[in-house]
């Protein structure tokens, strides 16, 4: 009994597997509705139409061929048939056009729409931790196909919605020409429906195998392609020519292609000696032979007969392996499949799961932060970048973070923002724990300028006022954070003033150096947190400025982080010193807090690197570090 059972498990799995297909395709099909109702309508018809004439034409052809044996001088009758079939034949072929122009707007239309499904999908959780999660990318790559195989077909999930549509109808007419067949002769019919998938099974192989192929090539095409772009591209132009890489690069793309050509060509030509030989002429030899013998034995009249040969093709018709095969196969399914498993994925990747249900917002004031021994790994790593780190931020206060590199602190920043939750310990803000707080209601608390900050290619006064996208913008607000962040004289200057766009593809746009933007995220920062910000969280802010400009800026800004809690971090310690307290991150956890002058009478790390860094100032003749006067000032009592 268990080796029948053991012996069915197999079946029942691939009719189990056979069946999830069917409805994934149908799935797929479904959403051509994306595309808007008279589109999908479009999009059906004309395909019904390109399936449905060739079953037309070998009706007509047949017809016509019986009348003129039987009836050849029946003028009027041969007239009205050829008539029908020339309208059979020009129904054909605009459908064949029109389907080519449909396709493309309705697969245009489904990609944003499946574009936009993945994008409320991936914005959904609150924190930052599944985009790094290997796993979520993965299923994202395969669920979001728009591009396809690097240098060989482009598809996407529209041009596969599509696809299923046109196998679907080519199915229905392939079944509605083996009904005619069979109104004739079964086994005819039945013959030609077996050649037809006997044909499509063995030449879907060769295309998996093909695909197989080409896909092994993937990663080499991929950099190739790199190569290609970076020989040819204006934003490498410069070092391509200074190093002379234009003649090697394109050699690399050439060798690349040159390989995946040759080995694809021995693929097919394997392939098609073993299956092309015996199945594509073979089988529907084999079956036409049935027809020719029953015509030579004159059980079937010459009508009846080319009737059988067109209905034989339209069932054939079934067996095609096409673009639109190849999309389904291997863009549109495989897609549906990842976004179900990223759905599952996504289900729990909110960092704070709870976030918002209890007590909830915190107080207007700058906020009393408390790092409680906070752990932290990224997902799929055992080291552990934060181990029981114990820190206050305490209201008001400029607290600057300082380590080397790879130290955690920016990861502290995003643990900060909830942005990533801890794997061990707990944040809590003004004694609420982070998770109880809505990230909504914590991140209107929050301005930050992080170390890859966004370059906006929108107009300069939204890239300020997007600080605070909930409020109003305001003119009087946007000049003071220009003012602050040292941006009116660039607002001046700019053609369109606060309108110019900030990228060069736009009329009157114009693009800004790496200290201009670094500036305007200031700006942006600074507008938040005339918005209500109260914690200022500045990761590396002027790493683009030189030495003397970052003085003048610090300066500057210093009044209006009074307002709020600062965390500083910084590379260079002399932005750091004038803060309310230094701490350093060695090892996941605070090594040396205290004052400038505190960690320096100390003679730890701190002293060590900021001696280093003051040396090799010395030695430079340039700006002493002593003296940045980035002095918020003490912490208010209480803040309004
Ligand atoms: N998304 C990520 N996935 C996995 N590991 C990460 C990720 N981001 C950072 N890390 C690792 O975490 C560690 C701390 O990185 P982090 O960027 O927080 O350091 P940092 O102190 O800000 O460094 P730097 O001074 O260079 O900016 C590094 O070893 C880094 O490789």
């Amino acid at each position: 009994m268990n080796a029948v059972a053991a012996r069915l498990r197999p079946m029942r799995e691939s009719a189990a597997a056979r069946r999830s297909e069917m409805r994934l395709r149908r799935r797929l099909a479904a959403s051509v509705r994306s595309a808007g109702r008279p589109l999908a309508a479009a999009v059906w018809a004309v395909n019904l139409a390109r399936a449905l004439s060739p079953v037309a034409v070998g009706l007509f052809t047949g017809l016509l061929v019986q009348h003129l044996v039987t009836s050849p001088r029946d003028t009027g009758g041969l007239t009205r048939l050829t008539l029908a079939l020339c309208v059979t034949l020009l129904a054909s072929q605009s459908a064949e056009i029109l389907a080519g122009a449909v396709k493309f707007s309705a697969a245009r239309r489904i990609d944003r729409w499946h574009r936009l499904r993945l994008a409320d999908l991936m914005g959904a959780p609150s924190g930052i931790g599944h985009l790094d999660d290997p796993a979520v990318r993965q299923e994202l790559d395969q669920a979001a196909p728009l591009k396809g195989l690097p240098g060989w077909v482009s598809y996407t999930f529209g041009t596969s919605a599509v696809g299923q549509v046109v196998i679907s109808t080519r199915t229905v007419g392939a079944c509605c020409a083996a009904l005619v067949l069979a109104c004739f002769s079964w086994p005819l019919a039945l013959l030609a429906l077996a050649a037809a998938m006997g044909v499509r099974a063995a030449t879907g192989r060769d295309w998996m195998e093909q695909h197989a192929v080409i896909r092994g090539f993937a990663p080499a095409t991929r950099r190739a392609e790199y190569w290609a772009e970076v020989a040819a591209s204006s934003w490498s132009a410069k070092e391509v020519r200074v190093f002379g890489l234009s003649a090697w690069a394109i050699g690399r793309f050439r060798e690349v292609l040159a390989a995946r050509t040759d080995r694809v060509a021995r693929v097919r030509l394997r392939l098609l000696r073993r299956l092309g030989g015996a199945v594509l002429v073979l089988a529907p030899v084999a079956a036409l032979g049935l027809g020719v013998l029953a015509a030579a034995g004159d059980r079937l009249p010459p009508g009846e007969f080319a009737l059988h040969l067109g209905m034989f093709w339209a069932v054939l018709s079934v067996s095609r392996w096409d673009a639109d095969s190849y999309d389904v196969q291997f863009a549109g399914l495989p897609a549906l499949r990842a976004v179900d498993r990223l759905e599952a994925l996504l289900a729990d990747a909110d960092p704070y799961p709870s976030g918002g249900l209890a007590s909830g917002a915190p107080a207007a004031g700058a906020p009393r932060i408390r790092f409680e021994s906070v752990g932290f790994a990224y997902p799929g790593s055992a080291r552990r970048v934060l181990d029981g780190l114990d820190l206050e931020i305490e209201p008001g206060a400029t607290v600057a973070l300082v380590g080397v590199n790879g130290a955690g602190k920016s990861t502290f920043t995003k643990l900060l923002t909830g942005l990533l939750a801890p794997t061990t310990g707990r944040i809590t803000v003004d004694g609420v724990p982070l998770e109880e707080i809505a990230p909504s209601a914590w991140r209107a608390r929050v301005s930050v300028v992080l170390q890859e900050f966004v370059h906006y290619e929108l107009p300069l006064s939204d890239n300020v006022t997007l600080g605070a996208p909930g409020h109003r913008p305001s003119t009087e607000a946007l000049d003071r954070a220009a003012r602050e962040a040292g941006t009116e004289d660039l607002v001046a200057a700019a053609p369109l003033g606060w309108e110019t766009p900030l990228a060069r593809g736009y009329p009157h746009g114009i693009d800004l150096s790496g200290g201009q933007w670094q500036r305007i995220a200031l700006a942006r920062a600074l507008y938040a947190v005339s918005h209500g910000a109260r914690l200022l969280i500045l990761d590396e802010p002027t790493a683009h400025l030189d030495i003397r400009a970052e003085l003048e800026l610090f300066s500057r800004i210093g009044d209006r982080a009074r307002d709020a809690s600062v965390l500083l971090i910084s590379h260079r310690l002399a932005t750091v010193r004038r803060a309310d307290r230094i701490v350093l991150l060695d090892a996941g956890r605070v090594a040396e807090s205290g004052t400038h002058e505190e960690l320096m009478a100390l003679g730890g790390r701190y002293a060590e690197m900021f001696t280093l860094q003051a040396r090799r100032f010395t030695e430079d003749e340039a700006d002493p570090p002593g003296d940045l006067p980035f002095v918020p000032g003490p912490a208010p009592e209480a803040h309004p």
